[in-house]
């Protein structure tokens, strides 16, 4: 299918900046596909164009139809409605995990999916639609998490206390939703592909991308509002599903205040860096940015303006008389303020008698399938009583339709209204307001709007109420329609502007150029990926000489006050318990830590577990009693300076102490004032440096509110080098080639556990050169992961946020956690269950049966 070759004012992929790679293509992911498919009663496929949602498909038409960009829609297929069995495909019955009675039509065969396939993109006029299916038997499912959890919370509504097992449930599929994209884009992508990702559905889309594809950039742009961190903090998966978002080059929102929400989320949740348009995480930058979305302004103007419009203009004249008429146009549902409009309208009925029987509200509703009959109930008593209060022979103040009214209705109500008024009290971008702009050009009635409505970004000059505020709304009708026809067109014309300046293509270049322009400032588009665990998963169980290499605090145990207090949890110990359980597994804890300390919690409970202490000083073997001391041979006269120094240093700070330790010596300033504590840390630093530097040979390190001194002889990193190579770590008699791990997680939160990091990437560097093979996986099993603070500048090639995320990700190895718990990945089959599970494989069955029985 070709282009229209109208790429005139489109941003370009030869705009590119040359330090990047591009493939000149764009990949659009949007929850839905642009069409209803419906199977027949003559079991034929039909497929035909879906309402709504118009400017982001226009985006997308565009984009491929006119500019240069080679153009692709991932999107699912949305719920598919089979005419035989409607209610069955919509009702909300418990989809039993075997899908024992699952025989209805929805069991589609390759044909009838090429055949769908072919039919969407001759609709579309394009060949690079990717359907996504999921063909469970309740559709509805995959929506559940998104508009039953999410779509509340962001429009400021939080759901009644509950158990959580239902939103368990929903989140599993929300999950699942996701990953049917990773999926489908990992087979399309390539390197230099812009992924552009739409949506509330979607948000845990860009980290799943980033774990996998490597010089791709993904752009994610929300579409409703962003709630304040005092909202959004109240959902349970609140971390994970910022750090979904913040896989994403760039975050788009409709209006700054959106995005101001959502940066504020970022440093109050999970404690990111942020500034006023960026949030870094571990090295990697996400740029944040407010981009209200346009219309199809051309478009609309031809349809709008067509000679048929006209003879629905004259009927609705002639209907209303001579009559003012307010029009209104919003879907049922709570956040839309319906309730608010017709209590003003009232109220303004009441307030200013003189335009009784002057003046009428035609309500445009349309009930979406998740509608409250709370709300219509309310609805229609407002609009019974403003009509039996108000209404004569020839007059009733309130017409609502609650129906779809087909374009032409609309465009001819957008055109001879002489108001619109619309009250949402939360919305992210009211295309009617938009739309009612473009149709009022000639005519220059105004514009009521919500200030909370996002909106009001792009059109600034409306006239702007606060929905629950009624008197205030009502006057604001009065004085609006008393406007002089002199002030109409002067607001008119800026607001026309304001829409004009920001059409749908513009908006679609703004994104694309917005984020071409950040890239150009970045060094990587990678920085440190969260750590991909369900690739870890699959290493772990297809090797056999497996290393754990762990440092202790910050990593296993949570950072607390007293050092003393560190210990180990319960569940920390069932984790070490399975680890060592598996005599694949060698497991050692390589810390900053005394001989006593972890002999005590660790050696006396665990002895397979082999023990590095003081950063390298001392090590005891699995199973083994003694320790060895790395440093036997070395001076060790530099303790009375530290010593010395650091009793002065406590001495001047309160809340500080000195931990002796054989060999090290660490400076604790975590309970002293933070910034005495820092300013002192400082300068105890130099003072050792200047002291010691000289003279001895040890390193002077700033831990976690701490200093630490020790022997340069040794660090973690000697201690893993020789745990990797050797068969005994102090004689360092080398490994055979068959004896070397095939699986190393490394974890660690300090900067002393960067030398564990460093030396575990020149392994990796060195068995490259030797051109060892690779696993089944593409790599030779090496993890070296940081363990937060996220704002860190690690040579780690993957992170986890947190001690808890550590234990979860453990206990996923050894079978105790799920990988929905974590956030992802999952593989899927056509149906949404997880590959080759139990319940997949019995669908299967089910489905050839079904088949075969035809
Ligand atoms: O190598 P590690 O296992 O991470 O040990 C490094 C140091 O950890 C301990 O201090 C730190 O953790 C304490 C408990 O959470 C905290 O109170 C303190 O502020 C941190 O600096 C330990 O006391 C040191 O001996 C270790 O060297």
């Amino acid at each position: 299918m070709t282009k229209n070759n109208d790429s005139y004012g489109w941003v370009s992929p030869n705009d590119f900046p040359s330090n990047l790679k591009t493939s000149k293509r764009i990949i659009n992911c949007m929850t839905q596909l642009p069409n209803e498919i419906v199977k027949t009663e003559s079991g034929d496929w039909k497929v035909s164009t879906l309402r709504g949602s118009s400017a982001l498909y226009a985006s997308n038409k565009a984009l491929h139809d006119e500019s240069e960009w080679e153009t692709h829609l991932v999107a699912w297929t949305g719920e598919i409605v089979s005419n035989f069995n409607k209610t069955k495909l919509f009702n909300d019955s418990k989809d039993d995990e075997f899908d024992k009675f699952d025989k209805d039509p929805l069991y589609l065969t390759e044909n009838d999916k090429e055949e769908i396939t072919s039919k969407i993109q001759e609709s579309n006029k394009n060949d690079n639609i990717h359907p996504i299916w999921l063909l469970r038997k309740d559709q509805h499912r995959w929506r559940k998490y998104a508009e039953n959890v999410l779509w509340p919370a962001f429009h400021y509504m939080i759901n009644e206390p509950n158990d959580g097992k239902e939103e368990t449930s929903w989140w599993y599929d929300y999950v699942k939703f996701n990953e049917a994209y990773a999926a489908k884009i990992k087979q399309i992508a390539k390197p230099g592909d812009i992924i552009w990702i739409h949506d509330y559905y979607l948000l845990l889309l860009p980290q799943l991308l980033r774990m996998e594809l490597k010089d791709v950039y993904i752009c994610h742009f929300l579409h409703i509002p962003f709630p304040s961190s005092e909202y959004f903090r109240c959902l349970p998966k609140r971390k994970i599903l910022l750090d979904g978002m913040l896989g994403a080059n760039q975050l788009g929102f409709q209006s700054y205040s959106f995005a101001r929400h959502f940066i504020s989320c970022c440093s109050r949740v999970n404690g990111y860096e942020t500034t006023p348009t960026e949030v870094t995480v571990h090295s990697f930058t996400s740029k944040v940015v407010a981009l209200p979305l346009g219309i199809d302004i051309k478009s609309l103007e031809k349809d709008a303006f067509k000679p048929e419009i006209e003879d629905k203009i004259k009927i609705l004249k002639e209907l209303n008389k001579d009559r003012k008429i307010i029009i209104g146009r919003d879907r049922l549902d709570s956040v839309r303020g319906v309730v608010q409009k017709l209590q003003a309208f009232e109220l303004f009925l009441d307030i200013y008698p003189e335009w009784r029987e002057k003046v009428v509200l035609i309500q445009v509703s349309f009930t979406p399938y998740y509608h409250s009959s709370k709300l219509e109930k309310k609805v229609n008593e407002l609009i019974s009583n403003i009509n039996r209060k108000y209404s004569t022979i020839n007059y009733q103040p309130v017409s609502h339709y609650n129906m779809r009214i087909n374009k032409e209705e609309y465009f001819a109500l957008l055109r001879v209204a002489d108001l619109c008024l619309i009250t949402s009290i939360r919305d992210g971008m009211n295309t009617t307001a938009l739309e009612y702009i473009v149709c009022q050009k000639l005519k220059c009635s105004p514009l009521v709007l919500s200030e909370f409505s996002g909106t009001t970004s792009v059109l600034q000059d409306s006239i702007q109420v606060n929905p629950w505020d009624s008197v205030g709304v009502a006057n604001a009708i009065n004085e609006s329609l008393l406007l002089s026809n002199e002030k109409k067109s002067f607001i008119e014309n800026k607001l026309y502007k304001a829409v004009n300046k920001n059409s749908n293509k513009d908006w679609t270049c703004k994104v694309i150029s917005n984020l071409m322009n950040f890239m150009a400032t970045q060094t990587s588009s990678q920085g440190t990926p969260y750590l991909n665990k369900p690739l870890l998963l699959k290493s772990y169980e297809t090797s056999s000489r497996r290393m754990f290499l762990f440092d202790y605090d910050g990593t296993l145990t949570p950072i607390v006050r007293d050092p003393n207090a560190a210990i180990p949890s319960i569940r920390l110990y069932d984790i070490l318990e399975g680890l060592t359980k598996d005599p694949n597994n060698e497991v050692w804890i390589i810390s900053g830590r005394d001989q006593a300390f972890l002999e005590k919690w660790i050696g006396s409970k665990y002895p397979e577990i082999g023990l590095s202490a003081e950063h390298g000083c001392f090590m005891k073997k699995a199973k083994k009693q003694e320790w060895i001391n790395l440093t036997e041979s070395l001076d060790m006269s530099w303790q009375t300076i530290v010593e010395e120094i650091f009793s002065k240093y406590n001495e001047k700070t309160p809340g500080t102490f000195t931990e002796k330790k054989k060999v090290a010596l660490t400076w604790h300033y975590r309970k002293a004032d933070p910034i005495l504590g820092s300013y002192q840390a400082e300068k105890c630093k130099a003072e050792l440096i200047e002291k010691l530097n000289d003279k001895y040979d040890v390193e002077v390190m700033s831990g976690k509110a701490n200093l630490e001194v020790r022997p340069k002889f040794v660090n973690k990193g000697e201690i893993v080098k020789r745990l990797v190579k050797c068969n005994d770590p102090i004689t360092q008699e080398s490994k055979n080639m068959n004896e070397l791990p095939d699986f190393v997680v490394c974890l660690g939160d300090d900067t002393t556990d960067e030398d564990m990091f460093r030396a575990l990437n020149k392994i990796e560097d060195e068995w490259i050169e030797e051109k060892r093979e690779i696993n089944k996986h593409g790599s030779y099993g090496l993890y070296p992961i940081t363990v937060g603070p996220a704002n860190k500048v690690t040579v780690a090639k993957a992170y986890l946020n947190d001690p808890n995320q550590v234990l979860d990700t453990l206990g996923l190895l050894l079978g105790k956690v799920s990988l929905f718990e974590t956030g992802g990945t999952v593989e899927l089959d056509d149906r949404g269950h997880l590959k080759n599970s139990a319940s997949s494989l019995l669908s299967k069955q089910n489905r050839e049966d079904y088949l075969k029985s035809k």
